[in-house]
């Protein structure tokens, strides 16, 4: 990106090819120029450093320029992609410079100019990008309110939306994930906000709102923008022009898939904020293994799809009519023939990307076949879907098209090559001046055989032929034994073996006209490519709705085989307050255990809005809280769910307070961690929340963790009076908060057979009575003797804690924090009296092994 002007740099002590370098190199000084030198990309200096070590390529010298040696590093351009891929990967950006000018015809260096610049955020080269994943870029500035703006530019959508507060901002990024961020010079930019992508200050004024205005404008060839709802929202304004600017320059193309710009408002979805996304794993699991929702939902043919299902599962859906419109597809779809139906989607694969790819003139003769297979499978899945009126509003979306299909069925050839760079792309019979070019480029006129005729004639050698090779290109051929009637104007070019080859002034004038022909020819068919791209890009709009209406069909498609292959149920939406869950199961442990999966009730309303759960670990309270959100978000995303009859009023946001880990990158402990997370939902949770609260307080002293957990209980069920489920292993609640009206004690039931713990997974009514830790610490396979040794000390203390006074609610008091010492084991007296000094290696094991069975026994 242009970062400096280049007037005052004085670069006349180095070579006229080092000048022209170091003047493009300081209009991108933030980028790695990648500067074409015949069949490389050369860099050099710095850039050749960091190359060098980002990429693991060797650090080699040119010449000198300015009297020193010029580091340089240089990638072949055949394998470019593999190298900027793996940059691009690690934030870093790239401006590509080709020769434009004629090398022929150049005096000094070959004119160069960059053509393009690439940026994490900005790239849009098939090879360059993960087809299962949205690459995004956003900007984000501030004034009072947060302003955003988001583009995926390998698909041109566009959105914007504000957002009051940091914890907002955050939860926003976590969902959207971006490959690259902007934001404007003077803003601080936090760490915690979004680290984990390429963030690049941009200079202030591009983030203007008033010129912003001005630049939508010229960009979707409106006079204002209210068509588009956006107008009120400045800063998130100014956050899409600089995306804009920023997008313009880097591409150097015009933008014409990029029509539309809409206003995402928070109300319309159930928020999720950062740490919940996380913790409910919805598209990416903590461990990385795939068991997110998203990869166990995911039945999708397209990848458009795919991506398609992420967007939804990150922002579900509030709108009772669009959802009711889903289950009803849905419904449907489970009556079809699936199967083929997957195969015409598949068959229409990922047009979402070679629609962009067209509209920034860089689609790949491969993307146009894709398109023409894409046109070709249309009109049957368009009758497969039949006159359904429940897939209506998508049916409409699917527009045939017939005249463009035609041009590409006979424009291109069957499987062409990967570029048009070497031609072969323009089937036969499709441009009469190019048939005609290429029938003299290969040769294929009469003039051989009546050149081959004549000279035959002349010079009496029967078996006489013309040839043609690629070093010596066109010659005539005759056998060894024939020289003696080789005519004078022949020159010899190659002797064989057995025949010697000559070529003769005529053939030499053909061979220029075939030559000549050919970069005819090669001119011709990119033309004809142009011209196709053209031919498309009229009917982009078009195209574009009818991608996004495939999209969806595809992931309602995906729905139905879901809801099929694990037995779903249809959710009913109503306006009563709270959710009911009958028979619920966990959509992504279900699939994955061996035995039968134990399904639950879960019911929250208006009277009743926490359940507080307890239980022995591994009971299953956590997969009971997590399957009510998870069944929530599948429901609100137009999905079926895992239960048996699911209802759910409304739902505004979606907070979890699960299972807890170092924040290492922003330096903050597990508790800390724990405490900002539910700091978050205390003050933002309200009546139609839905919170779930996993052991709070656990991450300190029992007291503190007691003391805080009865605290944040009491306060979500009588101040913030929010959809709670909260499990604990503090017993202690399930008499205090447990006893509140609003609040119900329920437990996950185990049994004790001989001294082993059998897990039930079912949730009963009132609260359990003890929590089995022990047992399932020995079923973790922790030593015997530690077991042991747990359980005397567990007496002790539940003996101690029997004798202490009670306080009316039941809650013990502890008189001293610490427990009394417990009595010296006999194993240690005896270890204390042995002589170490004076026992044989023998002995010694002799002794562990006496003292290891004592302690089995
Ligand atoms: N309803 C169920 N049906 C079958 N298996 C289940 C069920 N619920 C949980 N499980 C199994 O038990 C395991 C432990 O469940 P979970 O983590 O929910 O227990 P927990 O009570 O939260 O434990 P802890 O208190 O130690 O966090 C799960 O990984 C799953 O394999």
């Amino acid at each position: 990106m242009p970062t400096a002007t280049t007037a005052s740099l004085d670069f006349s002590a180095h070579t006229p090819m080092m000048q022209q370098y170091l003047r493009i190199k300081a209009e991108h000084a933030d980028t790695l120029l990648f500067y074409r030198m015949g069949d490389f990309y050369e860099l050099f200096y710095d850039d050749a450093r960091k190359a060098a070590e980002l990429l693991d390529i060797s650090l080699t010298q040119r010449g000198a320029s300015n009297g020193k040696p010029i580091p340089m590093a240089g990638v072949p351009y055949h394998a470019a992609e593999n190298y900027l891929a793996r940059l691009l990967q690690m934030g870093e950006s790239v401006a590509i410079c080709e020769q434009v000018g004629d090398p022929a015809t150049s005096k000094g260096p070959v004119e160069r100019k960059v053509i393009r610049v690439l940026t994490p955020g900005t790239v849009t080269d098939e090879a360059l990008l993960s087809e299962q994943r949205e690459n995004l870029l956003v900007a984000v500035c501030y004034q009072q309110h947060f302003g955003v703006a988001c583009l995926d530019l390998a698909s041109g959508r566009f959105s914007v939306f504000e957002c009051a507060d940091e914890t907002t901002l955050q939860a926003e990024l976590q969902r959207l994930q971006p490959a690259e961020l902007l934001h404007p010079d003077t803003m601080q930019w936090q760490k915690q906000w979004f680290a984990s992508g390429c963030v690049r200050p941009r200079p202030d004024w591009e983030f203007a709102s008033d010129s912003a205005e001005a630049l939508l404008c010229r960009q979707f060839q409106v006079q204002h923008l209210d068509g588009f709802g956006i107008s009120h929202l400045s800063r998130a304004l100014g956050a899409a022009g600089a995306i804009l600017n920023y997008v313009k320059l880097t591409q150097r193309a015009a933008l014409p898939h990029i029509q539309s710009i809409h206003a995402e408002h928070t109300d319309n979805a159930i928020q999720l904020d950062a740490a919940t996304q996380r913790n409910l794993e919805l598209v990416q699991s903590m461990s990385g293994a795939p068991t997110s929702l998203f990869a166990t939902l995911n039945r999708t043919a397209t990848a458009m799809g795919g991506r398609l299902l992420r967007r939804w599962l990150q922002r579900p859906l509030r709108d009772a009519q669009q959802l009711t419109h889903r289950y009803r597809a849905v419904a449907l779809l489970q009556s079809y023939d699936l199967e083929s139906l997957h195969k015409q989607l598949k068959q229409i694969g990922d047009l979402e990307r070679i629609l962009s790819r067209v509209a920034l003139r860089s689609a790949r003769p491969r993307d146009l076949t894709r398109l023409r297979s894409a046109l070709q499978a249309l009109p049957r899945l368009k009758k497969e879907l039949t006159e359904a009126q429940e897939l209506a509003s998508w049916q409409q979306d699917l527009h045939e098209l017939p005249e463009i299909c035609a041009t590409l069925e006979q424009a291109l050839v069957e499987q062409p090559p990967l570029l048009i760079r070497d031609g072969g792309v323009i089937a036969d019979g499709f441009d009469e001046e190019l048939d005609e070019q290429r029938r003299l480029a290969a040769g294929a006129t009469d003039f051989l055989q009546q050149i081959e005729l004549r000279e035959r004639q002349r010079t009496g050698i029967q078996t006489l032929k013309v040839g043609y090779n690629k070093v010596h290109g066109y010659y005539l051929e005759a056998s060894r034994a024939a020289a003696a009637q080789i005519p004078a104007d022949y020159q010899r070019r190659q002797t064989l073996k057995n025949v010697e080859r000559y070529i003769i002034p005529e053939l030499k004038t053909y061979e220029d006209k075939v030559l000549q022909a050919q970069s005819r020819a090669l001119v011709r068919e990119k033309w004809l490519y142009e011209n196709l791209l053209d031919a498309i890009a009229v009917e982009l709009t078009t195209l574009q709705r009818m991608a996004n209406a495939v999209a969806e069909l595809d992931v309602l498609h995906s729905f139905a085989v879901s809801a099929i292959a694990y037995n779903y149920c249809q959710p009913e939406l109503r306006q009563a307050h709270g959710f009911e869950l009958t028979g619920a199961r966990h959509p992504v442990i279900e699939v994955q255990l061996e035995t039968p999966f134990i399904a639950n009730d879960v019911r929250l309303d208006a009277e009743q809005t926490m359940l507080l759960i307890t239980g022995p670990n591994m009971g299953g309270k956590s997969t009971y809280m997590r399957q009510a959100a998870l069944c929530a978000i599948m429901a609100h995303c137009g999905s079926f769910v895992p239960a048996d009859r699911a209802v759910f009023g409304p739902i505004d946001r979606i907070f979890t307070r699960i299972g807890a880990s170092d924040d290492l990158a922003s330096g903050r402990s597990t508790f800390m961690v724990e405490m900002t997370e539910a700091a978050t939902i205390l003050h933002n949770a309200t009546e139609h929340s839905l919170v779930l609260m996993d052991e709070i307080g656990r991450g300190t002293s029992t007291y503190d963790g007691l003391a805080l957990a009865w605290a944040c209980a009491e306060a979500l069920l009588q101040r913030n009076r929010a959809l709670t489920l909260f499990a604990t292993h503090y017993f202690e609640l399930t008499q205090t908060i447990g006893s509140l009206p609003g609040c119900r004690n329920v437990h996950v039931e185990a049994t004790e057979h001989d001294d082993t713990i059998v897990f039930e997974h079912r949730v009963v009514e009132g609260a359990a009575n003890r929590s089995f830790g022990v047992q399932v610490a020995k079923l973790a396979g922790l030593p015997n003797t530690v077991v042991k040794r747990a359980q005397n000390i567990l007496q002790q203390l539940e003996r101690q804690d029997n004798e202490m006074p009670q306080t009316e609610l039941g809650l013990t008091v502890a008189t001293t924090a610490e427990p009394t010492a417990p009595a010296p084991h006999p194993l240690l007296d005896e270890l204390a009296a042995l002589e170490v000094n004076h026992l044989t290696p023998l002995e010694a094991l002799q002794w562990l092994a006496r003292w290891q069975s004592k302690l089995n026994q």
